[in-house]
């Protein structure tokens, strides 16, 4: 079946534009003849008009025969694909501009679902995160420097760790450095080496973190608690890829990729000369932002739901549970939610079900709390609060809509036109190795 189709379109597809243009030259000519009979014209130059005639004439035929797949397209699209059809995102689109807006998402939809491939330790499926899995794409096929920011616990190490993995150098080794934990004296010899006697205590030669990166990446975390000292000596590193070993006359090749992560703010330091700007520009080739969990409020039920599965296999959160996570403003960002998940495990006990008193930390909370995040008028409220009960119904039955429609007391249809409204993927809340199946929706 598959192999006539493929053989009648070879030969459709070249018989149809083959005719289309016979079609345009024969009307080229015999207008260019009118043309040329009842005006002034030179012969080339009508002839040159009438081609332009009859180009435009087939074109606008062409146009309008792509328009109704085009149209059926966006027809079927529309319901499963929310946004597109959402009156404030194709207002004032013609066909073609709807078309875009369809082709946006659909991009996004695959986005997703490669982010979620190739980032498995990753968890976010909120715009943010996805804008930071594609940055982290794009910067991994380079050798550029990255600057990763934002606040503590919003998984910048972990960022660090996904550009290793997928650039070229992952075969070789990636090594961390956290430069606020080690003493500011000892920083030098541990980035750098030192040669045997190179300082009261060095009685053997010591290889430091760039030789150990060699081929691979080295990773300065916390770099703006870096003293100014160092600071100047990674710029000169970074700009000549040389350095010497402390109390050494050689000078050694720097093959590393160097990736920096602070939670601090930058401008700020180097307005105040702690940090050197300078650095910051040769670092800030490629700068990564990571989102506080407070401005992706949608990824906290998949990152509990995660963090739950291995934590404690089979358990799952109360709808009053998951409301708390939902309402509360991780100032720890995914490590806080994460250490409140654990504490709740071990409180739990044996209990298959996590409630509200196994999360002692998280204030009690009413809807208007839940909902506080960028929601300004009653109907975002509404939506949002709407969206946080079925998301938190999806976590606790794993994307298994007939039982979350159960759980939050409405008919299993009534749950799907909300779904669907929303832009909520039930599949998201299965546990991880299920995603790609469909069978239980
Ligand atoms: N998107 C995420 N998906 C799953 N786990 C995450 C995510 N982001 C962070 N985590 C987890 O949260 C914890 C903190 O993450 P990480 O150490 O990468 O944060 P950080 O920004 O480097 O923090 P700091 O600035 O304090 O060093 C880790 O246990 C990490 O695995």
């Amino acid at each position: 079946m598959r192999r006539r189709i493929d053989v009648s379109l070879a030969v459709l597809v070249p018989l149809i534009l083959g005719g289309v243009a016979v079609l345009a030259v024969l009307s080229a000519d015999s207008l260019a003849a009118r043309f040329s009979r009842f005006s002034t014209l030179e012969p080339a130059v009508a002839m040159a008009l009438a081609a332009g005639v009859s180009v435009g004439c087939v074109s606008a035929a062409f146009v309008f025969a792509a328009l109704r797949p085009i149209r059926r397209l966006l027809r079927t699209t529309a319901p499963a694909l929310p946004l597109a059809a959402g009156p404030a995102k194709t207002a004032g689109l013609d066909d073609f501009g709807r078309l875009g807006v369809v082709a946006d998402q659909m991009a996004e939809v695959l986005g997703a679902l490669d982010a979620r491939a190739l980032f498995p330790n990753m968890v976010g499926e909120s715009r943010a995160m996805r804008a930071v899995f594609a940055q982290v794409l794009k910067v991994a096929a380079s050798d550029a420097s990255v600057l990763l920011l934002g606040e503590s616990g919003t998984g910048k190490d972990l960022a660090a760790r996904s550009i290793h993995d997928k650039s070229p150098r992952s075969a070789g080794a990636f090594v961390a450095v956290n430069c606020a934990a080690i003493p500011q004296g000892l920083l030098e010899s541990e980035l750098f080496g030192h040669e045997k006697g190179a300082f009261t205590g060095a009685v053997t030669r010591r290889v430091g973190r760039f030789e150990q990166a060699a081929g691979g990446t080295l990773f300065l975390d916390e770099i703006g608690d870096m003293p100014l000292e160092i600071q100047a000596k990674i710029l000169r590193v970074l700009e000549t890829r040389q350095f010497e070993r402390v109390g050494g006359i050689t000078t050694l090749r720097a093959d590393v990729r160097v990736i920096a992560a602070t939670h601090r703010d930058l401008g700020e330091m180097i307005r105040r000369g702690a940090f050197r700007e300078d650095l910051f520009h040769r670092l800030n080739v490629f700068p990564v932002h990571l989102p506080p969990l407070r401005e992706r409020r949608e990824d906290i039920a998949l990152l509990a739901g995660r963090f739950l599965e291995t934590l404690q296999p089979g358990a799952t959160l109360s709808l009053a549970a998951m409301q708390r996570l939902l309402a509360h403003d991780w100032p720890g960002n995914v490590r806080e939610l994460r250490n409140t998940l654990e504490r709740a495990a071990l409180l739990a006990g044996d209990a298959a079900v996590l409630e509200p008193r196994h999360l002692p930390g998280l204030a009690e909370t009413g809807p208007g709390e839940a909902v506080q995040a960028g929601a300004d008028d009653l109907d975002s409220r509404l939506a949002a609060y709407e969206r946080s009960l079925i998301e938190a119904a999806l976590a606790r039955t794993g994307g298994v809509q007939a039982r979350a429609a159960t759980l939050l007391g409405i008919k299993e249809r009534s749950l799907w036109h909300r779904v669907k409204k929303l832009g909520i993927a039930p599949g998201l809340f299965r546990p991880a190795g299920q995603q790609a199946s469909n069978s239980d929706d």
